[in-house]
This record gives C-alpha cells, structure tokens and sequence, in this order.
C-alpha cells in the first residue's frame, strides 16, 4: 500500500494535503487559509513541561465540536471496572494461557465492537492504568470513526493488514508492525484487503485480528538508553506519521463512537471527521516496523532481562517503573557461554502479558501459538517449560540464532492485572492444563557426600 509518512518519534510535523493551507504565522490567524477552521488538541495539560508538552493544530472544512447530541452505545465484551469484585472480572494469581482467540460472531463485527477486554487495571477515570483487549473483526467502519477519552491506543496486528484512518491522515499496519492512536484522535481501523475490494463497502475478506494496549495515563515514550549509548533499540527516526489527507465524502453523515470513562457513546454529525486539510504539531498517531528494532543482547555470559527489547514504554510517577512496557521478541543470536540461555526461571513483582505474532518462542517449546497469549501475573512464577528445560540445559553452546522468522510480544505492567470473565470462561480459548508445562520439570539434585 503506497502511502507517504514523515518520519521521527515525537517530531513537530507539518503536513499540508493541499498547498498553503497552513498559517504562514502563529496557529490561529484571524482567516484561515481556503476557509478552513483552525482547532487545537492536546495531548497534555497547556501547562505540562515543555519537554512533555504534546499538542497539534488542525485546519479543517468543520470544526469536530459540529455535531448531534450524545447517546449511549452498547457494547458486549469491553470492561472498564478491574474491580475483583466487578461482575465482569474473574482474577486470579494463576499463570494463564489461550490458545489462538476468535470472537464467534466476530462476523457482524467492526473494529470496535469487535473488542474484547482480557483485562486490566487501575482507572481512566483518574487517569492511571491500563486495559488489554483482543480485537477481531470482518467488516470495515465506513462511515464510523472512533475516538478513546480514556487513553492512548497501542495496536499490535496479527492476521489481517490494517488500514488506519485518521484526522491526520492514513497508516498502512500490516502484522510485524505496530500503531498507536493517542487520547481524543478520531480513527477508524479497516481490514486493507476489504478496503481495496471496490464497491464492495462493508464486508472483509478475511478476519482482522490482534492486540490492543490501553494506557489510561500519559503516553508511549522511547525507553532511556542509559549506558547502551545513543543509539540501538527502536531508533526515533523508523516511527512514522501519517500526511495530511481528507475524505471525498466529507459532506455524509457519519457515526462517531467515543469511549469515556468505560463506557461508550454515539453522536452523528453531516459532515466526515476526516476532513483535515493540513495540520502541524507533535500530537499525531504513528506506526513503526518492529523489523526495525535493533536487539541487543549479551556477548559474555548469562541472560539479560528482557528490559532491553523494550519498545515503547508509558511510565507511571516512579521512576523506571511503567504502567506499561511494550517489549518484543524478534530474532537474535545467543552466543552466551556457560549460560541457561531461554528465559530463567523467575517471579516478577510486575506482571506480564505475552502475545504471539508469528512462530516459535523460546521459553515454551509448545503450546504458546500465533495469536495465543499468555498472562504470568504480579509474583506468580513462571519460566521456560520442561521441554526447553531439558534441552537448553545440554544444548552445545555454540552461537544460534533463535526465532527466525517469529515475533512475540509482552505488555509488562507494574499493576496486577484482573482478567475477564470473558477472558477466563466466555472465550473458551483459556488452556486448562497450562500449570501442566512445568511439572516434569525434574529433581536433579545429589546432595555432596562428606568432605573427605
Ligand atoms: O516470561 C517471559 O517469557 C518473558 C521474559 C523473557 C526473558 O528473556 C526474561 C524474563 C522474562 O520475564
Ligand atoms: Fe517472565
């Protein structure tokens, strides 16, 4: 799909779908340019740090605030409340696993109400957590457009290219690749093979699934490269944003869904969200190639923690510590020495949520399949199953290359996360024997005879 993007993570862009429709001066000239509307949205408080301060302008044919009042819109499988007590919420400290999830009437559905929240924590409502769902969906949004008050938006594709239209324009999200849509952005998340299939509005061809990351506070930042230096790990420059473009339909009616405080709303307007002309800023949704990501690993001994696949991370107040980390698992060599090489055992005062994009991890010879997940909550053990035990205990510790061609990722959280009821019983996807994978794990242990 050839679109255009401008490059650089956090950039003040510029973009302009048709020539001088930005203000040569200031934001907000008395007239903008061809008769448009000059409107602000902000990413941050107008008092956040400079260095934090998020916002962009946009030059439009209507102002967004053109519209028919608001009613609720009912949604089946989206949870807001991670409550242990909520109704919809089934926790547990237990290590889980699904098998690859579907949604099975995921053939009626959008992207939007083909959500389904796996689970969470915290609150949008004071502004601190976060939520992960599934997506799947066989039908475009068309004249629908979608916009979360609650949080930004990290989508990670599995099965189906993603078209993701925007105010500021379109991104091309194809598995192996990721985008993030922020706070308040108007976007609507179309399969690419039904949009391209002309006349046929509506229907996809196949279904688009995957992950959804919702931080309920701040934003993705690039992690701290501290002593790796000032370059490695996803590099600033491989995110891209969208150019300015604008719907031919802008005139129709069109539906807009908003997620506020949990819950969802609706309102109409006449006139298309997309019909942004130009607009500039630092506040603008981006995609980026996990391809891209430079891994760094270690060249000595022993394993390094996985911290250093970090993506993207949305920091919570204490430092280090994030709400959520986006952490991949692309292929690499192992050329430690005398080293365990998979991932160790071990007990994380965070809690991890994995997702497999495509082929083989290597903490789990089996089980764990493209678009399955797994959760290893706060403090609940976990680590490579008995299989990749025994083997990489005898492996020759020649140098190796692992995972080609696979791509796993984890949301690591500093929160304990409350599964779904849907999650645990209504997906029919949880693994019942999961607690299975380590129990041949064996005692190997021969007490040393008496000093001589
Ligand atoms: O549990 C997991 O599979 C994720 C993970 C990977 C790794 O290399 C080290 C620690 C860790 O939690
Ligand atoms: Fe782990």
């Amino acid at each position: 799909m050839d679109l255009k993007y401008q490059n650089g993570f956090g950039n003040h862009f510029e973009s302009e779908a048709e020539p001088g429709s930005l203000p040569k001066r200031g934001n907000a000239p008395q007239r903008p340019a061809h008769g448009l509307y000059a409107e602000q949205v902000s990413g941050t408080a107008f008092t956040a740090p400079r260095h934090k301060n998020q916002r962009s302008w946009l030059y439009r044919i209507r102002p967004s605030v053109q519209h028919m009042p608001m009613a609720p819109y009912a949604h089946p499988r989206l949870v807001a409340s991670f409550h242990s007590f909520s109704p919809s919420i089934e926790a547990t400290p237990q290590q889980l696993r699904w098998d690859p999830l579907a949604v099975a009437d995921e053939a009626q559905h959008d992207f939007v109400d083909g959500l389904s929240t796996l689970g969470g924590a915290g609150d949008s409502q004071v502004k601190d957590g976060l939520a992960i769902h599934f997506y799947s969906f066989t039908r475009n949004m068309d004249r629908k457009s979608f916009y979360n008050s609650d949080g930004d938006m990290l989508i990670v594709p599995v099965t189906g290219e993603l078209l993701v239209r925007t105010e500021f324009g379109r991104l091309h999200v194809p598995p192996l690749h990721i985008c993030v849509v922020q706070r308040g952005l108007k976007f609507s998340v179309d399969g690419v093979a039904a949009q391209s299939a002309a006349g046929a509005a509506g229907a996809a061809a196949s279904a688009c699934r995957g992950f959804v990351c919702e931080v309920f506070k701040g934003h993705f930042e690039l992690p701290e490269l501290g002593p790796i230096g000032a370059n490695g790990l996803a590099n600033a420059k491989d995110f891209e944003s969208p150019v300015a473009a604008y719907d031919d339909d802008v005139e129709e009616e069109h539906l807009v869904v908003n997620k506020f405080l949990g819950g969802l709303f609706q309102y109409r307007q006449a006139h298309s969200p997309y019909d942004v002309v130009a607009y500039s800023g630092n506040y603008v949704p981006y995609r980026y190639d996990l391809r891209k990501f430079n891994t760094i690993g270690s060249i000595s001994f022993d394993h390094p923690d996985p911290s250093i696949f970090t993506v993207l991370t949305c920091p919570s107040d204490s430092a280090g510590t994030a709400i959520a980390d986006f952490v991949i698992f692309p292929p690499r060599w192992l050329v430690a020495e005398d080293t365990f090489r998979p991932p160790y055992f071990h007990r994380n005062c965070m809690s991890e949520f994995m997702g497999n994009i495509v082929g083989t991890y290597d903490a789990k010879a089996t089980g764990f399949l493209p678009g399955g997940a797994s959760l290893h909550n706060m403090n609940s053990a976990h680590g490579p199953d008995a299989d990749t035990f025994a083997k990489a205990s005898t492996a020759e510790l020649k140098p190796v290359k692992v995972g080609e061609g696979s791509m796993s990722f984890m949301f690591e959280s500093a929160y304990q996360l409350a599964t779904t009821k849907w999650a645990i019983r209504e997906s029919g996807k949880l693994q019942q024997d999961y607690w299975k994978a380590w129990q041949g794990l064996e005692k190997h242990f021969v007490a040393p005879g008496p000093a001589p």
